[in-house]
């Protein structure tokens, strides 16, 4: 066997005889030359790795060092003051090109904000006709009314003379308006396709996550719903996600799927929202009716029974946004409504004095049963934006309908004020919905406190 002297490699540069590691790492003596050779190699891959790790470590700390540059900004407040809408609002600012990747998706949560408050309203009529119905049991008037369209059939004769039938109060002094209530009946079967898209709607925006004490039954979202109705899903210019660089979007985005997977989910999903713009399409003019009847008008005009701004906008709209082919505009994306569920990061870079911060805008979930999630965000929150919907002062919390809405307001803000945790973060106080405050006192909607 010939023996050929060795050169030093990465363990034998010790020169240190004593030094015990060297001793330990130093080659045999008796070894080869194809040993030595696969030796060697095996330290420059090793060395390779090694260079590697010591290279993402150096990458971390920049990025460590560079966020800690970064703005974080909580958007607090109750549910319903605007959180996402002040969100969608830095997102038109920031990075519009994300706004228009997401636009169709809009058009889902917009359908759901027709549907929702149309099967509200019924269920309205619905409850006042079997409350008189209660009322009335036993008078002749009703009986003798086959029972052919659900409830409300069920119970027409009981309209007349119902608190909607325009001031009679007298079943039978009512029957002067028998073409109304025929008229609802109608319109509540011919709505029924648009009432049963409502719940399946609800299910596909939550992606069947239903959420305890969600109020009237709005729909909670997480956020990266926007990927379960988009036509196309990419990451936008900016390599960022389509979502304004929202962190978990990408958890449930379908880049985490199989692209067959992802294509048949696109295909089922496009396939379901042209079948649900088919019906709000149909259902347009019977909406409109609805819409315009008498007893609805007496509905909204009571104190028992209020529709949100966002579904008297829709509403208004119907002939526009039920039109084959529509695309929400940017007005209309900043009037829909969906209840954040837990807590939405969006990035944005932004131009201050001519260098780019960026800045992480977390938007929170603001019913009560969501507030707990958003303590783990204080530790290194830089500021705070705390909406309060100045509107409010008539309206009471949907998780707890004895609370005032500005009572609650109050209470949050005197929470957050007084957290230690938030000791040092700037506090922006952001009232909000003037023009509905305006509105209502044009109104006359009295600030009894
Ligand atoms: N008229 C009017 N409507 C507003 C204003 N700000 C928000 N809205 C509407 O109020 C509704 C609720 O707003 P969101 O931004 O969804 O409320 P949020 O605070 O995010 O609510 P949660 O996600 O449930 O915590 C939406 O339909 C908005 O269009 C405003 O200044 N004026
Ligand atoms: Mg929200």
């Amino acid at each position: 066997m010939i023996r050929v002297p060795r050169p030093p490699s990465v363990h034998s540069l010790s020169t240190d005889s004593t030094d015990p590691l060297a001793a330990v790492l130093r080659p045999p003596s008796s070894e080869t030359e194809e040993e030595r050779k696969s030796r060697l190699q095996r330290e420059a891959e090793a060395k390779q790795i090694s260079d590697r790790i010591d290279e993402e470590i150096s990458q971390d700390e920049k990025k460590f060092k560079k966020r800690k540059q970064d703005v974080k900004l909580l958007l607090l407040g109750q549910a319903e003051s605007g959180k996402s809408t002040l969100q969608k609002q830095f997102q038109l600012m920031y990075n519009p090109s994300s706004l228009e990747e997401e636009r169709l998706s809009w058009r889902s949560v917009v359908y759901y904000n027709i549907a929702r408050p149309v099967k509200r309203i019924l269920d309205a009529l619905d409850a006042i006709a079997e409350g008189e119905e209660e009322e009335g049991s036993g008078s002749e008037a009703v009986s003798g009314t086959p029972d052919t369209s659900g409830r409300l059939a069920s119970s027409s004769s009981h309209f007349e003379g119902t608190s909607l039938d325009q001031g009679s109060s007298s079943l039978h002094a009512s029957s002067s308006k028998p073409d109304q209530d025929a008229q609802l009946i109608n319109l509540r079967s011919r709505l029924a396709p648009l009432v049963a898209a409502e719940s399946s709607l609800a299910n596909y925006l939550s992606g069947g996550v239903s959420v305890a004490g969600s109020g009237k039954g709005n729909v909670f979202v997480r956020t990266g719903w926007q990927a379960r109705s988009l036509v196309s899903f990419g990451k936008s210019k900016n390599g960022r996600s389509s979502f304004t660089g929202q962190r978990s979007s990408l958890e449930n985005s379908p880049s985490r799927t199989s692209n067959r997977e992802s294509v048949r989910s696109q295909e089922e999903s496009n396939a379901f929202l042209e079948n649900v713009g088919n019906i709000v399409d149909a259902s347009k003019e019977d909406v409109k009716e609805l819409w315009e009847h008498p007893a609805v008008k007496k509905l909204r005009g009571g104190r028992k029974f209020r529709l949100e701004e966002w579904a008297e906008f829709f509403l208004d709209n119907i002939t526009r946004v039920a039109a084959a082919g529509y695309v929400p505009t940017t007005d209309d994306i900043l009037h829909a409504r969906i209840q954040t569920m837990g807590v939405a990061e969006h990035i944005f870079d932004v131009a201050v004095h001519g260098r780019s911060v960026t800045w992480h805008l977390y938007d929170v979930g603001g019913a009560r049963g969501q507030r707990h999630t958003w303590i783990p965000y204080f530790d290194d929150a830089n500021a705070i934006i705390f909406l309060a919907p100045i509107s409010a002062y008539d309206q009471y919390l949907d998780e707890d309908p004895r609370t005032n809405r500005i009572d609650d307001s109050l209470q949050l803000f005197t929470h957050i004020c007084s957290n230690p945790l938030l000791k040092k973060v700037h506090l922006v106080l952001f009232l909000n919905k003037i023009d509905v405050l305006q509105s209502k006192l044009a109104r006359g909607v009295k600030v009894k406190k």
